[in-house]
């Protein structure tokens, strides 16, 4: 095997079940040493350690390297935190927004080993029924791996191999703007209080999310002692189901295409105009028309990604999302689900047979429950329609749990007034359920001042929105050779 370039090896001791100093102790660096890559191991000891390691990585690399655009690569044993924690500690943007100098920040390849709780981007990539890959790395081996252990380690084998190149990484950045306010006499003009330069910029990589997710996400924290798995999020679930969050959306289409935002439509099992919002305004950006998209609230679900179809491993929430280039999914080789080649991250929500076309990098994907759109919640009185609401939600974000069939449902047509199990059809002749759009990007807008409103999860990571202010969220595609920075995952 030929010698390699040094790899970081950063490790979350603390994340999931804590069981990534075991395996990288007795797998990981023993591959890394019979593959002859010479790797240096950094542990993590604080919350955000990650994205210092990450920064120092690219201090001594800078001073060391003759050819400052090498690519790094880092296996990252952890969870979509660790991952993310990062991300952010490179990119520090919030220096972008003061107009400093733009520093070079390093082309980082990742390698992801999943020792977290959800893991979203490692299971997107390689959903349980994955069957194992022939890696050529793997099967030469001097010592067996366990095989509870195996389906840990392909992002790493695919690193090993090389027989392909990573995929990139799209990053969403997302701008909390503070409020417009008026100066007292002086200025008839709005000003924004506190300047541009104050907006805090947050990146992710998997999901960045409002409402429901967001309260989930922040509720769950407080579970991880008794709760290190996954069933925390479904406990945290319950306690914020039944609430509506009073905000608009705007989403706008990509600006380097003359797309459009386009809506999912379960009955023709393609992306169309959008057809259950209001059309807003048509702002002229860049001298060209782009059609804006204004959903009014009040909101139960709001949750965007580029990267995921889902969130846990079976939890297939965006199941039209994917990182892998189209001509790798399933629905580009088989227009049946029985015929589909079991590809490595293929996703099984991918697996429908409207041969839809899956994209990469481009979208971010929107997925929107509103609880008025639901005939049975509209027939309830108002103080019942929150608890009517929560099990509708149960019920939808359920499906998502069966191959992220919750994208499918309508509601019946015409239900009994008093009837409170009227249960959802799959492509029924109802309105649609669950809206779900793509977008190049979009803009959260709270309504009201309650915190669980005003809240944003950028990968888990729950941030504020200031009052009077609101969240705007674009998308950051790398393009090789233009970018100062970009990030890609083996897969
Ligand atoms: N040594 C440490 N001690 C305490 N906390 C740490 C340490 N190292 C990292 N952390 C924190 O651990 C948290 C959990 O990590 P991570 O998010 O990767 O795992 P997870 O939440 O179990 O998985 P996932 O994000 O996939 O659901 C991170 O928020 C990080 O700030």
């Amino acid at each position: 095997m030929t010698v390699r370039r040094t790899v970081h090896l950063i490790v979350n001791p603390v994340a999931g079940h804590a069981k990534a100093p075991e395996v990288v102790t007795s797998h990981v660096i023993p591959i890394l040493d019979e593959s002859q890559t010479p790797y240096k191991l950094h542990t993590t000891t604080a919350p955000r350690d990650a994205g210092t390691i990450g920064r120092s990585i690219l201090d001594n690399d800078r001073a060391g390297a003759a050819d400052s655009s090498s690519k790094i690569t880092v296996i990252i044993a952890g969870g979509d935190g660790t991952t993310h924690e990062f991300i952010e500690g490179v990119l520090d943007v919030s220096s972008e927004l003061k107009n400093e100098q733009s520093v070079l920040r390093g082309v980082w390849e990742i390698v992801i080993l999943p020792f977290g709780t959800a893991n979203a981007l490692y299971s997107s990539l390689f959903p349980p029924t994955t069957p194992t890959p022939e890696f050529e790395s793997l099967q030469s081996l001097s010592h067996p791996i366990p095989s509870d252990v195996l389906p840990k380690l392909y992002s790493l084998f695919s690193f090993l191999d090389k027989s392909s190149t990573p995929l990139p990484l799209p990053i969403t950045l997302t701008t909390l703007v503070p409020p417009v306010c008026h100066t007292p006499i002086a200025s008839e003009q709005p000003i924004r209080r506190s300047g541009r330069e104050e907006s805090t910029i947050i990146p992710s990589h998997v999901v960045l999310s409002t409402s429901l997710h967001a309260c989930i996400l922040q509720t769950s924290e407080t579970l991880r002692a008794a709760h290190p798995g996954p069933e925390r999020f479904r406990i945290a679930a319950q306690q914020s189901a039944s609430r509506f969050f009073e905000a608009k959306a705007r989403l706008s289409p990509p600006r380097q295409t003359s797309g459009e935002v386009e809506q999912w439509d379960p009955k023709k099992r393609e992306f169309v105009k959008p057809y259950t919002h209001t059309i807003g305004p048509t702002p002229n950006v860049d001298g060209r028309e782009r059609r804006v998209v204004e959903i009014g609230g009040p909101f139960a679900y709001f949750l965007s990604t580029s990267t995921v179809d889902r969130l846990e491993p079976t939890f297939v929430v965006s199941p039209k999302t994917s990182l892998r280039p189209a001509e790798l999914t399933p629905t580009t080789i088989s227009s049946s689900p029985k015929e589909s080649t079991s590809l490595p991250g293929a996703g099984e929500g991918n697996r429908q047979e409207d041969g839809g076309d899956i994209d990469n990098g481009r979208w971010i994907y929107v997925t929107i429950l509103r609880p008025l759109r639901d005939p049975r919640v509209i027939a309830a009185p108002a103080e019942q329609r929150g608890e009517v609401w929560s099990r509708r939600a149960f019920e939808v974000l359920g499906k998502a749990y069966q191959q992220g069939t919750h994208i499918d449902l309508t509601y019946p047509v015409s239900p009994p007034a008093e009837n409170l199990d009227d249960e959802t059809e799959s492509r029924g002749q109802g309105d649609t359920v669950v809206e779900l759009f793509r977008c190049g990007s979009f803009e959260w807008i709270p309504l009201e001042e309650d915190e669980r409103t005003r809240l944003v999860c950028a990968d888990g990571a729950l941030h504020l929105i200031p009052i009077g202010g609101h969240a705007e969220v674009g998308l950051k595609v790398p393009v090789e050779g233009e970018d100062c920075w970009s990030f890609a995952v083996w897969a």
